[in-house]
């Protein structure tokens, strides 16, 4: 398990993470989302031990990362696409690798073959498009065959079949009961991918929650109703007696809130209004996310143009 506690960093002046605790559950995909300079980098980094928290501590089982004596049997991250030699193969650069980390050579076929380079094992990773050098960074941090993943925005860059190859490593990998850690500034990207979801925003948690609970809880959710115009008086009085608030669309369907499709339709029922349409509208997690890192944003806009 990964455990953030209370984690403050600065540079110079700036905080870049502030006073930030969170946990990343075992056997899980836990998707880590904020914008751009929110903070996910640094606290990544500092998970690594690759940064000191200016206080605070940054946990990996308990232990800081560094302590442990075969680190890539605990963790692999990758943090940076383009940490390797340029004139070395895919092959070598993983072997350089397994030979300082104590890794058996086997492995490094076996992490070629598990992200599809060994095609271009033979070839310099200088010359890698984006989407090869991803690919080489994630089959380094497969490499000490670790429990826990870590990902700094992995699809930043890729082509859609990318994406979706990377998509579905991650899922893959949590159904070996793998513990995934990917952060992303992008919410349409973990919807398909993260079980739980860990929001920043200018260095501070937002949210720290299932995916499906920051779907309930975003306030897009309603409901459409549709009537004959002579039954849309009675619908709106019965609606708004059950306590739903209503708004009426310019097409003449009544957007309802606070109330769900089966409650809609069971008063439509009881006042024998026939129903032209009932249809629940869930409001997209990008919805949700924008509501929630708003201030963050803005925060930030208004920092810039100052
Ligand atoms: N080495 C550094 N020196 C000074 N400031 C830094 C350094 N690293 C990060 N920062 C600042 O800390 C803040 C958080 O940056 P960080 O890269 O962690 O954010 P992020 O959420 O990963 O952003 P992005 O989505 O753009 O990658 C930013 O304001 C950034 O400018």
């Amino acid at each position: 398990m990964i455990e953030v506690r209370g984690v403050t960093k600065r540079y110079g002046r700036s905080l870049a993470v502030d006073d930030l605790s969170f946990q990343v559950r075992t056997g899980q995909v836990t998707g880590f989302l904020g914008p751009n300079g929110a903070g996910k980098s640094t606290t990544m980094r500092m998970i690594l031990g690759l940064d000191r928290p200016s206080s605070g501590a940054a946990l990996v089982d308990g232990r800081p990362y560094r302590s442990f004596r075969r680190p890539l049997h605990k963790v692999g991250a990758l943090l940076d696409a383009s940490a390797f030699h340029p004139g070395r193969t895919a092959r070598d650069h993983l072997r350089a690798i397994a030979l300082s980390n104590g890794i058996s050579p086997a492995r490094v076929a076996h992490v070629l073959g598990q992200v599809g380079l060994d095609p271009v094992a033979g070839k310099r990773a200088g010359t890698f498009s984006l989407g090869m050098k991803q690919r080489l960074g994630i089959a380094a941090a497969l490499l000490g065959d670790p429990e826990l993943l870590m990902f700094d925005e992995p699809v930043n860059g890729l082509d859609p079949e990318g994406v979706l190859w990377i998509r579905t490593l991650i899922r893959g990998l949590a159904a070996e009961g793998r513990t995934v850690f990917v952060s992303s500034h992008l919410m349409s990207e973990m919807e398909s991918t993260a079980d739980h979801l860990v929001v920043v925003g200018r260095g501070r948690l937002i949210a720290d929650l299932p995916i499906r609970e920051l779907i309930a809880a975003a306030s897009g959710a309603h409901v459409v109703v549709r009537v004959a115009a002579e039954h849309r008086p009675a619908m709106i009085s019965a609606l708004s007696a059950g306590g739903a608030q209503i708004t009426l669309e310019p097409d003449g369907a009544l957007k309802v809130a606070g109330m769900d499709a089966a409650g809609a339709g069971a008063l439509a029922h009881a006042c024998g209004i026939p129903l032209a349409e009932l249809s629940p509208r869930r409001s997209s997690l990008e919805d949700a996310y924008f509501e929630l890192t708003e201030d963050a944003v803005e925060y930030r806009a208004k920092e810039v143009a100052a």
